[in-house]
């Protein structure tokens, strides 16, 4: 089996009394999405804020193309590959489409953010700010105020953003999440065809999505991995069954 790409070892994180994560150990492989799943409050953003760096385990270690990031800034990690979307829009509002996607360009260049205007000049910059915005098929919108897109084209334009720094691994806190069906349609066709330039780890509480792009899913619950395996495996589980899709095993 192919190396992951991105590996979990033994997570904790305490908030007070509360254990939100409690000895997560998940990876990534190439080529794969795999989807974590979980009820409310079940600890799922705060595995994603330790994997990308904004909060630190207090225990164990996150693992990027083979090397040891713990200790790693979130930039640190951005650079080395690690893409995300937010399940909060970070999109400047008042700013064009292509104006953001720019400024995604921008940071993935480490250039300075003083350099903003020439940046709208520049052609590499603004070559890869248009081929994102290809990709997910806002090229029609580049001179759009992003206040005027639909939460849909927004959500879009997150992607975009995050594929303007070429990462080797998404992670994907809740894409689908305020999308019509059309829209989470279209992602979910997208996200199909992004697993085998970038495989993705996916927060995902839609289950229609997540059963229908999931190579593997895993349920926390209360912090903790309860179950790990197939889309069949985990709706075959008596325990996540129990815990989490509310059924009578
Ligand atoms: N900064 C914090 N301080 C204290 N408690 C926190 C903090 N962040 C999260 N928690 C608690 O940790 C637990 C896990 O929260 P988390 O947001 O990770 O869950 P989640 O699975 O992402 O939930 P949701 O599906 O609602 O987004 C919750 O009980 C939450 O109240």
């Amino acid at each position: 089996m192919a190396d992951p790409v991105l590996a979990t070892h033994g997570i904790s994180k305490s908030f007070g009394a509360l254990k939100a994560s409690d000895d997560v150990s998940i990876d990534l492989r190439p080529g794969e999405i795999h989807a974590i799943i979980g009820p409310n409050g079940a600890g799922k953003s705060t595995l994603i804020a330790q994997i990308c760096g904004t909060l630190m385990p207090d225990a164990g270690s996150v693992h990027l193309l083979g090397r040891d990031v713990t200790q790693q800034s979130t930039r640190a990690r951005a650079k080395a590959g690690l893409g995300r979307t937010f399940q909060i829009s970070a999109l400047a509002m008042q700013d064009t489409v292509l104006q953001n996607a720019v400024l995604g360009a921008l940071g993935a260049s480490g250039r300075p953010w003083r350099f903003l205007s020439p940046a709208l000049e520049d052609a590499d910059l603004r070559a890869r700010a248009e081929a994102a915005l290809e990709r997910v098929g806002l090229q029609d919108h580049a001179a759009t105020r992003t206040a005027e897109l639909s939460h849909g084209q927004r959500r879009q334009l997150e992607v975009a953003v995050a594929l303007t720094l070429e990462p080797s691994v998404f992670v994907m806190d809740e894409p689908m999440a305020g999308l019509g069906s059309e829209g989470s349609k279209r992602l979910t066709g997208f996200l199909d065809e992004l697993r085998h330039e970038a495989p993705i780890l996916l927060v995902e509480h839609d289950m229609d999505a997540v059963f229908t792009l999931a190579d593997r899913i895993s349920v926390l619950v209360y912090g903790k991995v309860i179950a790990s395996g197939s889309i069949d495996e985990i709706q075959s589980d008596r325990q996540v069954r129990e815990a989490y899709l509310g059924e009578d095993a």
